[in-house]
């Protein structure tokens, strides 16, 4: 699995082409856990390589606004932090790439488990010239998500814990497989955050080591109850 830690250098890769009714398109995935943020990083992408974003979780959120007979259904799975059958999703995303004057898209959140991922191949015959894999820890993605504020259904704990099960247990094995076949560029999302908080910490311990004697002293007297 390839790192990166600066997304948009990526996109900038050969990719391959594939076919959608007649029409040569080209696809990248973007994967990850919940609120690791795909959809904000693919906002930027889309600026800087001409691809066109789809996101699978978009679509399915305006299908239920449409007030489709499948509204419900969608509705409730997601308040679940389930995943909505391959058909109805791949349905949408093959309309939104036809309609779509572009050739390279970015598909956002999408195959989210083994079913998506092998009924998609199927029925478009496209395979992903590669995916991104957004990696970020739960503790994180947690903090995102309670602060997103965008009026989301599953931006409560509950589903919250329920999506990062999903994505752990159905999610992973598709970065598993496309990984196995040397087509994951993994993204290292919190990465520089944790490591500049290490420097901190690091800087505060060489700054503080003077007085380390004398705090040790301090925690001494407390904890015996000594003044
Ligand atoms: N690098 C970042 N640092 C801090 N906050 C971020 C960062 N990237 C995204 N966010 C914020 O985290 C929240 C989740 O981001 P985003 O919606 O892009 O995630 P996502 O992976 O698309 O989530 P979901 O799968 O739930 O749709 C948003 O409020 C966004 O503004
Ligand atoms: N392939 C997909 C994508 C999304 N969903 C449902 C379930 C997700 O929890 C929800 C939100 O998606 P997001 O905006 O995080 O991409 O939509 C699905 O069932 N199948």
């Amino acid at each position: 699995m390839g790192t990166v830690v600066d997304a948009p250098a990526v996109v900038a890769e050969e990719v391959t082409e594939n076919m959608l009714g007649g029409k040569k398109v080209t696809v990248v995935f973007v994967l990850g856990g919940p609120g690791s943020g795909k959809g904000t990083q693919c906002a930027n992408i889309v600026e800087h390589f001409g691809f066109t974003h789809l996101s699978a979780g978009d679509l399915l959120r305006a299908e239920i606004k449409s007030g489709s007979e499948n509204g419900t259904m969608i509705e409730n799975m997601i308040k679940e932090g389930k995943i909505v059958p391959s058909e109805v999703t791949i349905k949408l995303l093959q309309e939104a790439m036809i309609k779509s004057e572009n050739d390279k898209f970015l598909i956002d959140g999408f195959p989210r488990n083994e079913e998506n991922r092998a009924a998609f191949e199927n029925v478009t015959k496209i395979s992903p010239a590669f995916v991104l894999f957004f990696d970020c820890s739960e503790e994180e993605m947690e903090r995102r998500l309670l602060g997103r504020n965008q009026g989301r259904v599953d931006d409560n704990i509950e589903t919250i814990k329920k999506r990062f099960k999903t994505f752990v247990e159905s999610s992973l094995p598709v970065i598993e497989h496309y990984s196995s076949k040397d087509k994951v560029k993994k993204v290292l999302v919190n990465y520089l955050a944790r490591l500049m908080l290490q420097n901190q910490f690091l800087r505060f311990l060489k700054t503080s080591k003077p007085f380390l004697p004398h705090m040790r002293q301090r925690l001494n007297r407390a904890i015996q109850g000594t003044p």
